[in-house]
């Protein structure tokens, strides 16, 4: 199409109105987004770096609002306000995302409390097995996965002992199609969350089998794209969560060779964002504090598997991504100043953003060389979080003390 028609396309297309040009060209809508965070993200830097001259060294250091990021998470506990109702069916999510907040800050739930959450996730179970959205409705097994995370947090004897594993496994079962995928629920979607959530599910309650995931990781590789990063299914754009999922779940089942690590590596890197220093979920996107666990996850898992072949390049000195940069655009864009965390400034905070945000914050301190032995915890040392478990997102305590329970729990028999 030659340079006119592309001009009266322009003004006839209502879709293609807010394309404007420059001096350098064509300006796309997008490119017009990646623009304004720039310029909020930009703002955000330069008004800290102000503020740290005016205020001296004392205050040189990015500080993580512990205070304030407590209050909000202890209080989502025990009332939600109406904003929440749409997340009636992911009821399991929202203990999980408050709970896993909090275990990364090192704050305690009181036994009172987090017996009324076991309580509570327990009137989530089905009585076929697997957890719902909330009481009384469908087993899913994304609410499935929060609800197995949230319980081996509150780690008591109670909480473990919510968990129906003959059931959840009959539920596991039920779910997973020949090809080796697994449905979200009964006659519902396929996609890799679902392999992820089972796999996560079974690997910390000890219902793996070899049975339960015969073909899986197969069908997970063939969800890699030319990109290198993973789709939802096979054929479907690259994403960070999916990724994330992706990589996870083989890893879980011990298959993170099967796909092409280094063309997952090279994806994941390019993620992050050049200016901001956080992650986008997907190429051409705007950054997101929450990609910051889904694609800053994806790190020590990769790191994992490749240094056990080449241990020179990957020594702890060679970083695999900014981790620096990543806990600046955290500690400084994305702290709602009300208490929480954001995707990005001028959003509100809410409980997904506040877990992701920390759980990526967690990854960039403990794993930025890969693995857990080197500690960078940038700004004030009192932001140092407590590490997560790269797979299954809870800390790794929490999955010690999972392992050690269930694992001497025997094999659920076939129902
Ligand atoms: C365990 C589990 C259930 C994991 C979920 C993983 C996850 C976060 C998947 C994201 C899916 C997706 C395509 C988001 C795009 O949203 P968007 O278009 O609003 O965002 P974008 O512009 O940043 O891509
Ligand atoms: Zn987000």
């Amino acid at each position: 199409m030659d340079e006119e028609n592309l001009n009266s396309l322009r003004c006839v297309n209502p879709k293609l109105k807010e394309l404007r040009f420059n001096d350098e060209g064509i300006i796309t809508h997008s490119s017009e987004e990646q623009n304004e965070v720039e310029e909020s993200v930009g703002k955000y830097f330069t008004y800290f770096r102000n503020r740290c001259h005016a205020e001296g060294e004392l205050f040189e250091l990015p500080k993580l609002n512990r205070k304030i990021h407590t209050t909000f998470l202890k209080r989502g506990l025990i009332h939600l306000s109406k904003s929440y109702e749409c997340l009636d069916a992911s009821r399991p999510w929202l203990c999980y995302w408050i709970l896993h907040a909090l275990e990364l800050l090192d704050e305690h739930v009181s036994d009172d409390l987090s017996s009324q959450v076991a309580q509570f996730l327990g009137k989530c179970q089905c009585p076929d097995g697997g957890f719902a959205g909330g009481p009384g409705q469908a087993a899913h097994l994304a609410p499935t996965y929060a609800a197995v995370n949230a319980l081996c947090i509150l780690g008591t004897e109670e909480a473990y002992n919510v968990i129906h594993r003959e059931r959840l496994y009959s539920f596991l079962k039920r779910m997973k199609s020949a090809d080796g995928a697994f449905k979200m629920h009964e006659g519902g979607e396929v996609d890799i969350r679902g392999a992820y959530c089972a796999a996560s599910a079974a690997r910390l309650t000890n219902i793996v089998t070899d049975e339960l995931f015969d073909g899986t990781p197969e069908w997970i590789t063939s969800c890699q794209t030319y990109e290198g990063g993973f789709g939802g299914c096979p054929g479907m754009e690259a994403h960070g969560g999916y990724s994330f999922c992706g990589l996870a779940a083989l890893t879980i089942m011990g298959h993170a060779k099967l796909c092409n690590l280094e063309n997952l590596l090279r994806w994941t890197a390019n993620r992050q964002m050049r200016f901001e220093g956080g992650f986008q979920g997907r190429t051409n996107k705007l950054v997101d504090g929450c990609y910051s666990f889904w694609q800053g996850g994806a790190f020590p898992l990769i790191h994992m598997v490749l240094s056990q072949e080449h241990d020179s390049c990957l020594s702890a000195d060679r970083w695999m991504f900014d981790y620096k940069a990543l806990q600046e655009y955290i500690l400084v864009c994305c702290q709602y100043p009300g208490g929480g965390l954001i995707d990005k400034p001028g959003k509100p905070s809410d409980f997904y953003h506040t877990c992701y945000c920390l759980s990526g914050l967690s990854v960039a301190q403990h794993f930025g060389g890969g693995n857990i032995a080197h500690l960078h915890v940038l700004g004030h040392p009192d932001n140092e979080l407590k590490p997560t478990h790269p797979v299954f997102n809870i800390c790794i305590d929490a999955v010690v003390h999972a392992n050690f329970y269930f694992n001497k729990l025997p094999l659920p028999t076939d129902v």
